[in-house]
């Protein structure tokens, strides 16, 4: 099914939606961060979250897997529905941890686990109560290979993660999201705490990753976003600004704000 996006503001841009944000609103306490947001999550595709510091790219990332429940006092109204199944997300009758299987995170600097390799790549396939060695062997060169690591530390399983340089850091990051077989990642500015080979291979990886996932990254970096995403959201104060294919939102924005942001006169 094909579906256009809602909301008045943003371009009528057609997109096979993987999940469909509608009226958001986030409150950290008395802060309003995220503002009525509509957005449709296309599917098997790369949505970039653009915008200045502040303006709310890494809350509005963070509501998709549920992250804030982890602090009392934020508050979530609106609605992120799954294509899969139609179920609102952010409903506290839905399990946080369920979505966060669904959906996986990758942060801004790799945070492997104090583990092994091996370990860190099951360690959500455990928590769902998966032992079986022969399984988790599958899963572990599965997720590796798919995160373009495996032939780098296929003979050093059992090695403690934190030996890997951060770009392989990273990537084993990627293969402990992949390997419960998630329906979207997230990527929060994924290559910033890397060096620019790494970038390249990681920017790689997530152009190969979206034939089986979908994905939403958050960058700063203008290039990145033209490079690796096929659809561009402009964030501002709080506010989605506009959605389109990302050439559009960087040679043709309708928003005034798009086109000054896009074209480096702030931000
Ligand atoms: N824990 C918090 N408590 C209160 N306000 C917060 C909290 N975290 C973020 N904010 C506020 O919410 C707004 C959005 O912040 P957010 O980190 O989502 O922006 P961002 O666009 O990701 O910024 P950056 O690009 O600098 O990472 C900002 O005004 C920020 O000050």
């Amino acid at each position: 099914m094909v579906e256009k996006a809602s909301e008045s503001k943003l371009h009528k841009v057609k997109v096979r939606p993987k999940a469909k944000v509608k009226d958001l609103n986030f409150y950290y306490n008395s802060v309003h961060a995220l503002k009525n947001i509509n957005l449709i999550v296309a599917e098997h595709k790369v949505t970039a979250l653009i915008g200045p510091s502040g303006c709310g790219k890494t809350t509005f990332l963070r509501c998709f897997n549920r992250m804030h429940d982890l602090y009392p006092g934020n508050r979530y109204q609106g609605e992120i529905l799954l294509d899969s199944n139609q179920v609102n997300i952010l409903s506290p009758k839905v399990d946080p941890i369920e979505v966060r299987m669904r959906i996986s995170m990758v942060f801004q600097k790799p945070n492997p686990f104090p583990k092994s390799i091996y370990e860190n790549v099951v360690y959500g396939l455990r928590v769902r109560g998966i032992s079986k060695r022969s399984i988790l062997d599958e899963r572990v060169e599965k997720a590796l290979r798919n995160a373009a690591l495996w032939d780098e530390v296929k003979d050093r399983l059992h090695d403690l993660a934190f030996n890997l340089s951060g770009g392989q850091q990273q990537r084993l990051c990627i293969a402990r999201a992949l390997a419960t077989d998630p329906e979207i990642i997230l990527f929060d500015e994924p290559t910033s705490a890397l060096d620019p080979i790494a970038t390249n291979s990681i920017e790689e990886l997530i152009s190969q990753l979206k034939e089986q996932v979908t994905i939403l990254i958050v960058t700063h970096n203008m290039q990145q976003a033209a490079r690796i995403s096929d659809y561009t959201a402009f964030m501002y104060l709080g506010e989605m600004v506009e959605f389109n294919q990302t050439n559009v939102i960087f040679t043709q924005a309708l928003q005034k704000k798009t086109q000054d942001y896009v074209s480096g006169r702030f931000g």
